[in-house]
């Protein structure tokens, strides 16, 4: 199992390219169910959960085929589709139910294994079977799976007005999708208004679909009896730009961040700022200076939709105030378990205290490497940032998680001048 070894105390410095968004790619994937025509994709990210997304459609008939550096991906779902997401797939990665909507919506049935248990949190899928209930699908949920169908007689989902119960990222992609072949108009209250859910709406509007509103949180869909193919960058990485902002502001130095999208983590750079690193958004660079942590002002913040502050950008900003000065409380509205890294963090000598929804974080000035589990994605993430400024040696392992959505993330950093590397 690889692992990362990490010697602290390097400072950043240089320039980095920022990949194409996992959040965006793995809907954007799912997208080309919708059509018998091939769908190309560029700035696809190499992340082992794109690589999870391929293979589930290629079991079901999609060609895929790669081409280029620059993650070129053309999918191709002309013939013979079988709608089956079997488990064994679909249980390392949560994005897989994403093939749902567009499944039911060009082929009228689907069996979608329920997506694995996740570290941080117990992730339902109800909204996404309530709304397509709403469009006139039979589901039944049995011996694991969702089994959806339309009734007998029916050849098209029907539009309705759909509000969610709570704003979810992939149940608003899910019923986007699948009201775009729909009969008639389709309303979505309460939508998630994410980037990478506004990236999905561009790709299926070059594909032929009806689309209005999306960025906000309605968003309106006229049916189309039929998509087209389409060519389409995926949008930039904004939690690996910030991600790579949170480092350099941890360990101090000078870096550029190349095809960053400034504009989608207004929330992360307002409180990187406030903390006392200059940020600069100039076109689709970023660039970042700060001090080092010791001379940064630890930040309190709440982790809510967007434009708030991202969920996936909590375990990696609290790397950072554990090293800051001063107290800082992290409070996580969204999952109700993501705050797996602090325990390692504290082996790190961080000086975390939960309390339900709230850490409250003291900045220590220093602290000392230590072998580290990484638990989930983000969580390993923040435990790279807290090893790049720890004293002395530090081994994450369980990297698997971080090589779901980082793409050759101790490459980029040792272009900084990390001195970090891939033990296997
Ligand atoms: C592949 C992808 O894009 N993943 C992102 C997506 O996950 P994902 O789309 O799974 O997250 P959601 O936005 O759906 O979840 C938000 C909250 O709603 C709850 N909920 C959601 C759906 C549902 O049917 N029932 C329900 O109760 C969830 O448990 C959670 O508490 O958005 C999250 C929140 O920004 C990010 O952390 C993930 O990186
Ligand atoms: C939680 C995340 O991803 P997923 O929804 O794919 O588990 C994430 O990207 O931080």
């Amino acid at each position: 199992m690889d692992q990362l070894r990490i010697r602290g105390g390097s400072r950043l410095h240089g320039e980095i390219t920022v990949s194409g968004a996992k959040n965006a790619a793995l809907p954007e994937l799912c997208a080309a169910l919708l059509t018998d025509q091939p769908v190309m994709l560029r700035n696809v990210p190499r992340l082992r959960d794109v690589a999870t997304m391929r293979k589930l459609l290629e079991n079901m008939g999609v060609q895929t085929q790669a081409h280029g550096e620059r993650g070129g991906l053309t999918l191709h779902a002309a013939g013979p589709i079988e709608p089956l997401a079997p488990y064994d797939l679909v249980k390392t990665m949560r994005a897989s139910v994403l093939v749902l909507g567009p499944l039911l919506a060009r082929f009228g049935q689907a069996k979608v294994s329920l997506p694995g248990g996740c570290a941080i949190g117990s992730r339902p899928v109800d909204q996404h079977i309530k709304g397509l209930q709403a469009m006139g699908a039979d589901i039944v949920v049995e011996h694991g799976y969702m089994v959806a169908r339309l009734p007998q007689g029916q050849r098209r989902l029907k539009g309705a007005r759909i509000t969610t119960d709570m704003i979810t990222v992939t149940g608003t992609e899910n019923l986007l999708m699948a009201a775009t072949l729909a009969e008639g108009e389709t309303i979505l209250e309460n939508a998630a208004q994410e980037p990478e859910v506004t990236d999905l709406a561009e790709m299926l509007i070059k594909m032929g679909a009806n689309i209005e509103g999306h960025g906000s949180s309605r968003i309106r869909i006229q049916g189309v009896e039929r998509l087209d193919g389409c060519d389409h960058a995926v949008v930039s990485d904004r939690i690996e730009a910030g991600t790579f902002l949170c480092a350099v502001a941890a360990t101090g130095g000078e870096a550029v961040l190349r095809h960053a999208r400034g504009d989608h983590l207004d929330a992360v750079i307002d409180k990187l700022r406030d903390a006392g690193v200059a940020v600069e958004v100039r076109g689709d660079a970023v660039r970042v200076a700060s001090p080092g942590a010791a001379q940064l002002k630890a930040q309190s913040f709440r982790t809510t939709e967007y434009p708030g502050f991202p969920t996936d950008m909590q375990a990696q900003f609290m790397a950072l105030n554990c090293v800051a000065q001063g107290a800082s409380s992290v409070t996580e509205t969204i999952f109700e378990n993501r705050f797996m890294h602090v325990q390692e963090l504290q082996r790190l000598g961080a000086k975390i205290h939960i309390d339900g929804r709230v850490a409250l974080v003291e900045g220590v000035p220093r602290l000392s490497g230590a072998t580290v589990m990484a638990t989930d994605l983000r969580a390993s993430a923040s435990l790279v940032i807290a090893g790049l400024v720890a004293e002395g040696e530090t081994v994450v392992d369980r990297i698997y998680h971080l090589d779901r959505g980082y793409d050759q993330m101790e490459v980029k950093l040792r272009a900084l001048g990390a001195d970090i590397e891939r033990l296997s």
